[in-house]
C-alpha cells in the first residue's frame, strides 16, 4: 500500500457515512478519493483508485458490496450489522481465492464497546446469568443490534468454554417477546428510544450481587479511531478479520 491511503465511502449520505467522509478528509495519511451512496456506481471505487473502502450502507446490500470490493482487489472496512455465520462464511471463500485482501467486519468500532464486550467474555464464566439490553435511537431499521448479537455470542462461547450450562430462569407465561431475543442461550433486549444514539448494558448476576458492564455513545465521532484504525490496518491483514478486537490485541 502507497504512504498515503486512498479511501472510498459507501453509504456517504447517511449517518455513519457522513461522519466517516468528515473523519478521512480530517485524518492525515487518508485521501478520500469517493463517497457513494445509493443508486451510484460502484465501479466509481476502483476508478478513483481506492485502496481501502469503508461499507456503513444497509443489511440488505453490505454483502454484495463487499464481494464486489474483493474482486477488485480493493480492501474493505465494514461497519455495516446484519451480518451472520452464513456471510461471513461466503466471504471468507471468496477472499481465500483474493490473495493479499483484506476484509474487517466490525459490529462497533467505538473503543469503550469493545472494551465492553471484551470485558463481558472475560466475566461470562463467572456468572449464573447474563442478559444484554441495548438502546439505541429510534431511526435504527434491524433488532437486536450487532454489537448485542456480538455480545451475546462471546458470553454463551465464554460460558460453554467454562462447562457451564443454561441459566436459571422459571418463566413458564409469558406474552411474546417479554423475555427478549435468544441469542446462543442468551437474553437480548431492544430498547429504541428518540434522543439516544447507541447504548448498552451487559447484566451478570449471581446470588447476592450483580455486576453492570455499560457503554455508551453519546456522538458518532466516538466510532471514527476505530474506523481510522482499521482502515490504516485492513492492508496488513490479508483474509477476514470479524470484530475490531482483534487490531487491538484484546483476547477474542
Ligand atoms: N460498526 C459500527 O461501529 C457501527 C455500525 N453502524 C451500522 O452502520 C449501518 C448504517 O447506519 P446509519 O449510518 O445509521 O444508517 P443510515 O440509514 O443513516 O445510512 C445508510 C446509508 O446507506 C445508503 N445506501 C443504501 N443502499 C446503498 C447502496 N447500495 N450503496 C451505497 N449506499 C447505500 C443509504 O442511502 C443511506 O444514506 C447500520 O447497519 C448500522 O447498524 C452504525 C453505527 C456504528
Ligand atoms: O445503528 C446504529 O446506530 C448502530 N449500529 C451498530 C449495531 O447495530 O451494533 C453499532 C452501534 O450500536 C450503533
Amino acid at each position: 500500500m502507497s504512504e498515503t491511503i486512498r479511501v472510498a465511502v459507501l453509504g456517504a449520505s447517511g449517518r455513519m457515512g457522513a461522519t466517516t467522509v468528515r473523519a478521512v478528509q480530517e485524518a492525515d495519511g487518508l485521501e478520500l478519493v469517493a463517497a457513494l451512496d445509493a443508486g451510484d456506481d460502484l465501479r466509481t471505487v476502483v476508478a478513483e483508485g481506492a485502496h481501502v473502502a469503508v461499507d456503513f450502507t444497509v443489511p440488505s446490500v453490505t454483502e454484495q458490496n463487499v464481494h464486489l470490493l474483493v474482486d477488485a482487489g480493493v480492501h474493505a472496512v465494514v461497519g455495516t450489522t446484519g451480518w451472520d455465520d452464513a456471510s461471513l462464511g461466503r466471504v471468507r471463500d471468496h477472499l481465500g481465492r483474493a490473495p493479499g485482501v483484506g476484509v474487517v467486519v466490525a459490529p462497533n468500532f467505538a473503543l469503550g464497546a469493545v472494551l465492553a464486550m471484551s470485558f463481558a467474555r472475560q466475566a461470562a464464566r463467572w456468572f449464573e446469568s447474563a442478559e444484554v439490553v441495548e438502546l439505541h435511537h429510534p431511526d435504527k431499521v434491524d433488532a437486536p443490534s450487532g454489537t448485542a448479537r456480538h455480545t451475546a455470542q462471546g458470553i454463551a462461547a465464554a460460558r460453554a468454554a467454562a462447562g457451564l450450562g443454561a441459566m436459571p430462569d422459571a418463566t413458564s407465561q409469558t406474552l411474546d417477546g417479554a423475555r427478549g431475543a435468544d441469542v446462543d442461550g442468551v437474553r437480548v433486549h431492544a430498547v429504541r428510544l428518540r434522543g439516544l444514539v447507541a447504548h448498552e448494558e451487559i447484566l451478570l448476576g449471581n446470588p447476592g450481587e450483580m455486576l453492570t458492564i455499560r457503554h455508551d455513545s453519546f456522538d458518532r465521532t466516538s466510532f471514527m479511531p476505530g474506523v481510522l484504525l482499521a482502515v490504516r490496518r485492513v492492508g496488513e491483514r490479508p483474509g477476514l478479520t470479524v470484530g475490531l478486537e482483534h487490531l487491538l490485541d484484546l483476547p477474542a
